[in-house]
């Protein structure tokens, strides 16, 4: 068994240099997709080299407890917390938190998840041990919320709500590539719906680490589209991995408000937020209202194509050998830091079946960062496997099963 470990490499100054030269190159500006309202084109920022030292640590505020909730009537609708984010920013952390904390709430969770997920996503979710009770899990398989299973959507939630004695609140959380407009019209406007859940609000969490290389690519190569559309629909952001910052936090806040000037901004490590700050927000009751229809008469209007940004692609890798931990190790870090082929991943997660381990350990990479852990012990009935979703640009299937093929030992 090895304990916890969370690597990440120096990034190489010539990618960043690269990434400079094509911003003054192109003095274009960036076509947003968000109403002039909620947006003014932030200036080019410098992007400041935040990897070169370790961080420092950055002082959050106290935590204050969570008062208990108030138990709600059979007759209430249920209150949906949708929880979006791109890709590794953290949403199955905050998921896990809050199952895990002490509200007093009974938790139903949906988990949105690619074919190719399957069972993957769902290792990452820990029910919560003594803290909130998971009434009921629904994994919608076969694309994203977005775009293709918002009828499976509807029936889970339907569902769910027919057992509305046995749960206090719902969390949805969606793919790191959803656009939450479609899915926010089904949660706000569905009339079957209507009766039994209201959204209580959209909490988009953000990679403070990742964030900077997300802005610069958006502004001159409208990349990362999901990314910026999850943010214009936030009413709470959670700018989550201030612990891998050095600085500039409050340079990243201004970039928020500059696409949502209406969002609060929480600062996180590991999502671990006043739980007020996530239940009863009731963001969407009459006050709230136009704007959220403001924002969706927008986004339909944005032709499909630039909803989603379709050269990033999702494959999944398996194996059913045994594999040596150290290989596998040395396997990632030729992928994500060497960068030796033309692959460009943003993120890979599975389960690994280690030789001579009884543990499933479970892979988390977002970028140049990894991390892989024993999560809990195989049972007897699950077929050990491998199974890895990897999601990035320009992947080849057949390389990245073959190089995995040799951790085999
Ligand atoms: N250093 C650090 N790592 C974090 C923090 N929050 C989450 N992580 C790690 O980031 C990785 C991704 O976290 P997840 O919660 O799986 O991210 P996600 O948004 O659900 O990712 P997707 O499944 O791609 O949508 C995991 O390895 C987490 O342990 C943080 O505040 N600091």
């Amino acid at each position: 068994m090895i304990a916890k470990s969370t690597k990440h490499k120096k990034k190489e100054k010539k990618l960043k240099r690269e990434r400079k030269g094509e911003e003054s190159a192109d003095t274009r500006s960036s076509s947003r997709a968000f109403p002039p309202s909620r947006l003014s084109a932030p200036p080019p920022a410098a992007m400041e080299d935040d990897d070169d030292c370790p961080p420092l640590a950055v002082e959050l505020p106290p935590r204050v407890p969570s008062p208990p909730a108030p138990a709600p009537s059979d007759a209430s609708p249920v209150g949906v917390t949708v929880i979006t984010g791109y890709l590794g920013a953290g949403k199955s952390t905050l998921v896990n938190y809050i199952l895990n904390e002490q509200h007093g709430k009974r938790i139903a969770v949906i988990l949105n998840e690619f074919g190719e997920e399957i069972g993957v996503e769902r290792a990452m979710i820990n029910e919560g041990q003594g803290g909130a009770l998971v009434e009921e899990w629904v994994e919608l398989a076969n694309g994203c919320v977005c775009c293709s299973v918002k009828h499976s959507l509807v029936q889970a939630l339907e569902q769910l709500v027919q057992r509305k004695d046995r749960m206090d609140h719902i969390l949805l959380e969606t793919t790191g590539l959803a656009d939450p407009a479609p899915l926010v019209s089904v949660l706000w406007l569905d009339d079957q719906l209507e009766s039994s859940i209201r959204l209580d609000s959209i909490i988009t969490v953000i990679d403070a680490k990742n964030f900077r290389v997300q802005i610069d690519e958006h502004k001159n190569f409208s990349s990362f589209p999901e990314a910026f559309h999850q943010i214009a629909f936030a009413d709470v952001v959670i700018l989550n991995k201030i612990d891998l910052v050095k600085d500039n936090v409050e340079d990243l806040e201004k970039h928020i408000h500059d696409v949502n000037a209406l969002v609060t901004v929480v600062r996180s490590v590991r999502c671990q937020v006043d739980l007020n700050e996530v239940f009863n927000r009731q963001a969407y009751g009459a006050k709230n209202s136009s704007h959220l229809q403001e924002l969706l008469d927008y986004s339909k209007s944005i032709p499909p194509d630039r909803r989603h940004d379709n050269s990033i692609s999702t494959l999944c890798i398996y194996e059913q050998d045994p594999v040596n931990l150290a290989k596998v190790e040395s396997w990632l870090e030729d992928l994500l830091w060497e960068k030796k082929s033309t692959l460009d991943i943003y993120r890979c997660k599975g389960i690994l079946y280690i030789h001579d381990s009884d543990q499933v350990h479970t892979l988390q990479a977002v970028r140049e960062v990894y991390e892989v852990m024993p999560a809990r012990k195989w049972l007897e009935t699950e077929s050990r496997m491998n199974k890895i979703v990897v999601i990035g640009r320009n992947l080849d299937i057949n390389a990245l099963q073959d190089s995995f093929s040799g951790c085999k030992g």
